[in-house]
């Protein structure tokens, strides 16, 4: 569904040109979820912005469903940490949701309904004339990623997607977020500073590191698409898993000119 081919990126500063990302490959299967993971500053959201089109690469190709990427495309949507800023606040809970079938020219009945099944997906169906400003943070989410996904795309990018949240309607975005992957065999690739997170969330876990960065190690997570918040973390695999992420990730900053380390990450548990 995605493939990133020997991408880089250099941002021109204002003394000297500052490469941030070298020669990095990426693959993300169809219905595969995915976590990127890597000390602050390393790259995610540069390497997000370049998949979704928002930006080009120095160098390399990002292929979506086969698909070139030269601008923003269709079959891919994004969800941002600041829900509360990627909302309209003049719009209701639907026309937010049904806004991306407007920008298609979709009939108004037609985008309305569609709309209101998303919002019945993100357990939302009861608030769909409400404002955003009306509702908590966590349903604010929620109407994010129901807009996300009304134009049924094949690929979700989220960075640091339930970082403004507290913790317990974290466990339910996180659940919620498998549970759309599962109905709708959606792609998800999601950045995240919590290696916890990563852990009970995806197939793979994606380290990057280096400066300028590329992917250091890929891990696998043996625990099928059906988790449970407390089932899953007591498992001892976990805890091997998350201790496994972590060395790989100090292990890379400390060959690094500027070490990463554990304080950059939020560990949970
Ligand atoms: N538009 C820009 N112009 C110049 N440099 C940039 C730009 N955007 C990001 N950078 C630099 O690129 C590097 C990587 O930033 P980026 O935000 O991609 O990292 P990150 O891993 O997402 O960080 P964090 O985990 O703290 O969110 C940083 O040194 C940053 O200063």
């Amino acid at each position: 569904m995605l493939e990133v081919r020997s991408l880089s990126m250099t941002y021109a500063g204002p003394e000297s040109p500052r490469a941030v990302l070298d020669d990095l490959n990426l693959e993300v299967a169809a219905s595969e979820f995915v976590c990127l993971v890597g000390p602050s500053g390393v790259g995610k959201t540069t390497l997000l912005r370049c998949l979704s089109g928002l930006q080009r690469p120095t160098h390399g190709e990002v292929r979506v469903g086969g698909g070139l990427v030269v601008e923003p495309p269709a079959a891919l949507s994004v969800v941002f940490q600041d829900y509360s800023r990627s909302l309209f606040p003049w719009m209701s809970v639907v026309d937010n949701v049904a806004l991306p079938l407007r920008a298609q020219g979709v009939k108004r009945a037609k985008r309305l309904a569609r709309a209101a099944e998303m919002l019945d997906e993100v357990g939302l169906a009861d608030v769909r004339k409400q404002y955003p400003w009306q509702l908590s943070g966590g349903m604010q989410q929620r109407v994010a990623i129901a807009r996300a996904l009304v134009d049924a795309p094949q690929m979700l990018l989220m960075d640091e997607p339930f970082a403004s949240v507290d913790a317990q309607t974290r466990f339910d975005l996180e659940d919620l977020a498998l549970t759309i992957r599962r109905d709708t065999g959606v792609s998800i690739l999601l950045v995240t500073h919590d290696i916890d997170e990563s852990v009970y969330l995806g197939d793979r876990i994606v380290v990057l590191s280096g400066r300028p960065a590329s992917v250091a190690t890929i891990l696998d997570v043996p625990f099928g698409h059906r988790r449970d918040q407390i089932r899953t973390r007591a498992d001892p695999r976990f805890a091997e898993i998350r201790t496994e992420v972590l060395v790989r990730i100090q292990g890379a900053g400390e060959s690094e000119a500027a070490p990463a380390s554990a304080a950059n990450l939020d560990l949970v548990g």
